[in-house]
C-alpha cells in the first residue's frame, strides 16, 4: 500500500517560492489500476516523480507498505518494487533489446521468454530481439520496448507518465490493449498519468489533480460522468467540475 501524507513540493522562481504540489494526501490500495488526470500544469508529473523518488518533496512523507521511503532515491525505491517507466528505455552503447529484457527480469532467461514480453506489446519479437537499443528504433518502438521491460520487472508498483505521448494512432490502440492485459494479469499497482479517455475508461480508480491539489478521487464509474461534464452544476456556473463554483 502506498500512502502520501501532506505532500508539498515547492520550487524557487525569481526568488519567490512557488507551490507546485500542495498538501496532497492519497492512499492507494494494492493491485489497483489508477489513472491520474487533470489540466495541464496541474502537478501530475511532479507527483509521479515524487512517488518514484526522482524528486524529493519539500514537506510530507511517503509510506510504502508501512515503511517511510521519503528520503529513498529512485534506485532504492526500485529495489522495493516501485518502478517508473521512462518515456524511452535507458540506453547504453551496444545493449540489445534482449539484454534489456534480461536485465529487467533480474535472472537469466532464454530468447523465447524474452520474446513473450515483446509479443505482449505488439512487437514481432524475432525482428527486435537482437537489435541494438539506439536511435534506429522509432519512438513508438522504443516506448513499447520500455513497457516490455517494465512488464519483465514485474514490480509491485509501476508508474507511467503519459505513455501515449508521441505515438501514432495504431500504436495507441495497441498500447491500450497492453494496458488492458497488464490490468487483467494483475501486475501489481499501476499508476498512469493520462488525459486519454480510453485510458481513463480502463481505470479502477481516477485521481484528479488540478492547481497542485488533489481535487477529487473515486472509482471510474463515479469520476467519468464528472470529468465528461455529465453532472449538474448550479445554474449559471461555468466552472469545470474540479474548479470551485
Ligand atoms: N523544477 C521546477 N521548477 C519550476 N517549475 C516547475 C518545476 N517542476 C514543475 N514545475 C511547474 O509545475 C507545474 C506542474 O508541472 P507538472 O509537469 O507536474 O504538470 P502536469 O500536470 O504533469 O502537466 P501536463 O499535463 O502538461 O504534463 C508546471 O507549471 C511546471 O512548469
Amino acid at each position: 500500500m502506498l500512502e502520501l501524507r501532506n505532500i508539498s513540493f515547492d520550487v524557487d522562481e525569481n526568488s519567490k517560492t512557488k507551490g507546485i504540489l500542495k498538501n496532497i494526501n492519497l492512499t492507494l490500495e494494492d493491485n489497483k489500476f489508477v489513472v491520474v488526470t487533470g489540466p495541464n500544469g496541474g502537478g501530475k508529473s511532479t507527483l509521479a516523480k515524487i512517488i518514484a523518488g526522482i524528486e524529493t518533496p519539500s514537506q510530507g512523507q511517503i509510506f510504502w507498505n508501512g515503511e517511510d521511503i521519503t528520503q529513498l532515491n529512485v534506485t532504492e525505491r526500485a529495489k522495493r518494487g516501485i518502478s517508473y517507466a521512462f518515456q524511452q528505455p535507458v540506453r547504453f552503447k551496444g545493449i540489445t533489446v534482449f539484454d534489456l529484457i534480461q536485465l529487467a527480469t533480474g535472472k537469466p532467461i532464454n530468447v523465447d521468454k524474452a520474446c513473450e514480453y515483446l509479443s505482449a506489446v505488439g512487437l514481432c519479437a524475432k525482428d527486435y530481439i537482437r537489435r541494438e537499443v539506439n536511435a534506429s528504433l522509432s519512438g513508438g518502438e522504443l516506448k513499447r520496448i520500455e513497457i516490455a521491460t517494465v512488464m519483465a520487472r514485474n514490480t509491485a508498483m509501476t508508474i507511467f507518465d503519459e505513455p501515449e505521448a508521441g505515438i501514432d494512432l495504431w500504436s495507441f490502440q495497441n498500447l491500450i490493449q497492453v494496458f488492458e492485459k497488464l490490468h487483467e494479469q494483475n501486475h501489481g499497482n499501476i499508476m498512469i498519468i493520462s488525459h486519454q479517455e480510453r485510458i481513463l475508461n480502463i481505470a479502477d480508480e481516477i485521481v484528479m489533480i488540478a492547481d497542485g491539489q488533489l481535487r477529487d478521487r473515486g472509482p471510474r464509474e463515479e469520476m467519468l460522468p464528472k470529468i465528461f461534464g455529465q453532472i449538474d452544476r448550479p445554474e449559471g456556473c461555468g466552472c469545470r467540475y474540479y474548479e470551485q463554483c
